[in-house]
């Protein structure tokens, strides 16, 4: 499993060892020690799985404010997505910066989003499925979103947003300078560069 930095610290991609042979491929999806020896040292406790049929489905942006706020280990099961990171933490330096990674099963290549930071993503091809870890349980009282096509946060989704399938919950979603962010920056995350 390699573990590299993005452009918006503390978001980082994993990708794992893949074996490849006549019958296909294995590949560890998740390792607990792997990532603590990073000191991506997160107690997940939920395993989401979403299947997106039309090519252009948009999920996001989406949170869970505090106490239930989420990491989340995110990776393709099937398909392709655009996986995109929002730092929404009062106080940060990167506050509103994004950052965007094509993910897809072929690659391997999984994204991790800190509590603190808004996700969602766009699906590249048909029936893409999302598999993705959270380190705490759903909590609809505490679930809340983001307009992704947002002018402020500018974020290149790679398609025309009126042409992005959506759900009605993220078409009512707020704009980004009328919501105020439940979340507080509180220094550098433990696995992020001393440049943080
Ligand atoms: C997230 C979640 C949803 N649900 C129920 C609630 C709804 O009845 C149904 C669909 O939920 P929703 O439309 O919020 O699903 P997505 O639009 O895929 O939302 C997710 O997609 C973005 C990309 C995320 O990062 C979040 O994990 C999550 O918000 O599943 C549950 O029962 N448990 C859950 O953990």
């Amino acid at each position: 499993m390699q573990i590299a930095p993005t452009s918006l610290s503390g978001v980082v991609v994993l990708t794992p060892r893949v074996f490849s042979d006549a019958r296909g491929r294995f590949c560890e999806t998740w390792s607990r020690a792997r990532l603590a020896e990073a000191g991506i040292d997160i107690d997940f406790v939920q395993d989401n799985e979403s299947l997106s049929r039309p090519v252009g489905t948009l999920r996001g942006l989406h949170y869970q404010s505090p106490p239930m706020a989420q990491a989340k280990l995110v990776r393709v099961v099937a398909g392709a997505i655009l996986d995109v990171a929002v730092d929404v933490r009062r106080g940060s330096p990167r506050y509103g910066q994004w950052v965007g990674v094509e993910l897809s099963a072929d690659s391997g290549r999984q994204l991790l989003v800190p509590a603190g930071f808004l996700h969602g993503f766009v699906t590249r091809v048909p029936d893409t499925v999302v598999g993705y870890k959270c380190s705490a349980p759903y909590a609809p009282e505490c679930d809340g979103a983001v307009a992704f096509g947002d002018p402020d946060l500018a974020i290149d989704w790679g398609l025309d947003p009126a042409a992005a399938v959506i759900s009605d919950k993220d078409a009512r979603a707020p704009r980004f300078r009328d919501w105020t962010s439940p979340f507080d920056y509180t220094g550098p995350l433990p696995w992020e560069g001393a440049d943080a």
